[in-house]
């Protein structure tokens, strides 16, 4: 296993090998590498993380009997695709120096058709397609978000709302005690938990006479990242009409507006003293004069629509994983029934799960000056993508990666792990804002599942889970878990005259 080591900018430009001489696969005019990615050939688009791996691997392989470190082939490489040359690193210390050399704005590819979009209806962008001065004005309004104290305050409506999803998953089992597809069904909870930070609303997703606006909420939330997901990868042929892609960003982007443009005029009438005690977050974005009304409705959104995803993703996949290993499950069952609230164990998985599923592919960026990265000297404005979803599963990084080990990320543990070899939500000041949002609605969930139920996989179903491309990576099957009450809550329900059900198990 190898340490971590940090790499050192090297300065003398002079030393540096040269762009040109990065590796590459064989090229065909114009259309550069997308060959590679044609319907029936060797890689597919939506499963890009295995392609860089494959590649990776495949150049590693050539230099296997070279002694020279230097000249060895492997983690970086580059490809080109839709007419620009990317960089593709694989190794954890380049994922270091190209955070490191990001800067005051680090830029990300951004999202054409939605950068188009807003600018012809909103007269600017926000936060996740936006990049320089206008990015940096926006993610000011998402930064509170980051505060523990302002996180904190939600912890009760989070947790009431994590009681509604241990009785929703009652209700919607089906006889053999099965949730089928509980992805699916997570959408509704992550709707949920993010709709009380932002906009400030309970939308009952979870009740069974839920409202119309609920499954509307559900259904543009889904055809957002499709209609993402389509005009960041297609040809943008939606420049000169309006394609599938295009409409289906358009038309969810609509829906959520009107939805939360009325909860945001309901939460305008009230005192700023019963918006801050009630609604924190929402106070300080509504009170905030840089910000115009289509600025707050625009800002209300982003953090409504990134919250809902791949936190979702995110309990499915740990749940998955708890539901294989039965070991694990117990020791952190353990823990949520005593006092200690820090629960590192339960967070430990959560970890685990993001290293091996992480949800998102890589850490792009343009870099801003010239960069030293893996000894080649890097132009300015080159697109580089570290593919932490590689890294994380390298046993040059995690012993026996394929194994779900969250005793890894334990304090007292011995692993040293590399502090870029996972970074599942990125880093630096273009980190995930609401990372510690979703943190809390996974952990107050997991908590009330594993106290409320032993989970099981069924019959047959394999612990290996892929992973594919729709915006962020989400799991390549459904996900079914079985559940069966445990012996503590089967105790409270009897005490409160709910008729028991049979054990399956
Ligand atoms: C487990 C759940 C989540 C994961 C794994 C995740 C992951 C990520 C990642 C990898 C990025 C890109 C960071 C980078 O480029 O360095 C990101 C950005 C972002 N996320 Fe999350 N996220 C999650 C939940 C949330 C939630 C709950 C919200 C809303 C509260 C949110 C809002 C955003 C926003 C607005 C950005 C853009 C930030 C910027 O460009 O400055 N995310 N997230």
């Amino acid at each position: 296993m190898r340490l971590y080591s940090t790499i050192t900018a090297n300065n003398n430009i002079n030393k540096l090998k040269r762009f040109e001489d990065i590796p590459t696969l064989k090229q065909l005019p114009i259309i550069g590498h997308s060959y590679l990615f044609f319907p029936g050939a060797k890689y597919q688009l939506e499963r890009l993380t295995e392609a860089v791996e494959d590649i990776s691997a495949k150049l590693e392989r050539l230099t296997e009997a070279v002694e020279d470190i230097s000249a060895k082939l492997g983690p970086i490489f580059k490809l080109k695709l839709g007419g620009a040359n990317i960089i593709i690193t694989t190794d954890a210390d380049y994922t270091e120096a190209l955070v490191r050399h990001e800067g005051k704005y680090p830029i990300r590819p951004t999202f054409p058709a939605l950068l188009h979009y807003r600018r012809l209806n909103y007269g600017s962008v926000g936060v996740v397609p936006g990049n320089g001065e206008e990015w940096y004005k926006y993610r000011q309004g998402v930064l509170p978000l980051l505060k523990t104290n302002l996180v904190r305050s939600y912890i009760s409506k989070h947790e009431k709302i994590a009681d509604n999803f241990v009785r929703y998953i009652d209700e919607n089992r089906n006889e053999c005690l099965i949730l089928e597809d509980i992805f699916t069904h997570l959408l509704k909870y992550t709707i949920e938990a993010i709709s009380v930070v932002s906009p400030g609303h309970h939308f009952q997703c979870l009740s069974s006479r839920n409202a119309q606006d609920v499954d509307d909420i559900i259904a543009a939330s889904i055809d957002f990242m499709d209609g993402l997901y389509k005009t960041f990868t297609g040809l943008p042929i939606w420049k000169y009409y309006k394609n599938e892609g295009y409409r289906k960003l358009e038309t969810s982007h609509q829906t959520i507006h009107k939805i939360l443009e009325n909860h945001l005029k309901n939460l305008s009438t009230q005192t700023l003293e019963n918006l801050q005690n009630a609604n924190p977050y929402m106070n300080s974005l509504l009170k905030n004069p840089t910000y115009n009304w289509n600025d707050k409705l625009m800002l209300t959104m982003e953090v409504f629509l990134g919250g809902i995803d791949a936190t979702a993703t995110t309990i499915a996949v740990t749940l998955h994983h708890l539901a294989h290993n039965k070991k694990v499950q117990n020791l952190a069952r353990n823990e949520c029934t005593q006092d200690d609230t820090r629960l590192p164990y339960l967070k430990a998985c959560v970890k685990e799960s993001l290293r091996i599923c992480p949800t998102g592919g890589a850490s792009s960026r343009v870099t801003i000056t010239d960069t030293n990265i893996a000894g080649y000297l890097i132009p300015k404005h080159t697109l580089v993508a570290a593919f932490s979803s590689v890294t994380s599963n390298k046993p040059e990084y995690f012993d026996e990666p394929d194994v779900y080990r969250p005793e890894r990320w334990l304090r007292d543990s011995n692993c040293n792990v590399h502090p870029f070899a996972s970074v599942p939500f990125g880093f630096g000041p273009r980190m995930c804002p609401g990372r510690r949002i979703a943190e809390q609605e996974i952990v107050v969930l997991l908590k009330k599942i594993l106290t409320s139920y032993e989970l099981k996989p069924i019959d047959g179903d394999r612990q290996k889970l892929g992973m594919v491309y729709r915006m962020n990576r989400i799991p390549d099957r459904k996900i079914n878990i079985k559940r069966i009450k445990t012996n503590r809550w089967r105790q409270t329900e009897i005490r409160n005259g709910i008729q028991d059900e049979p054990n399956t198990g």
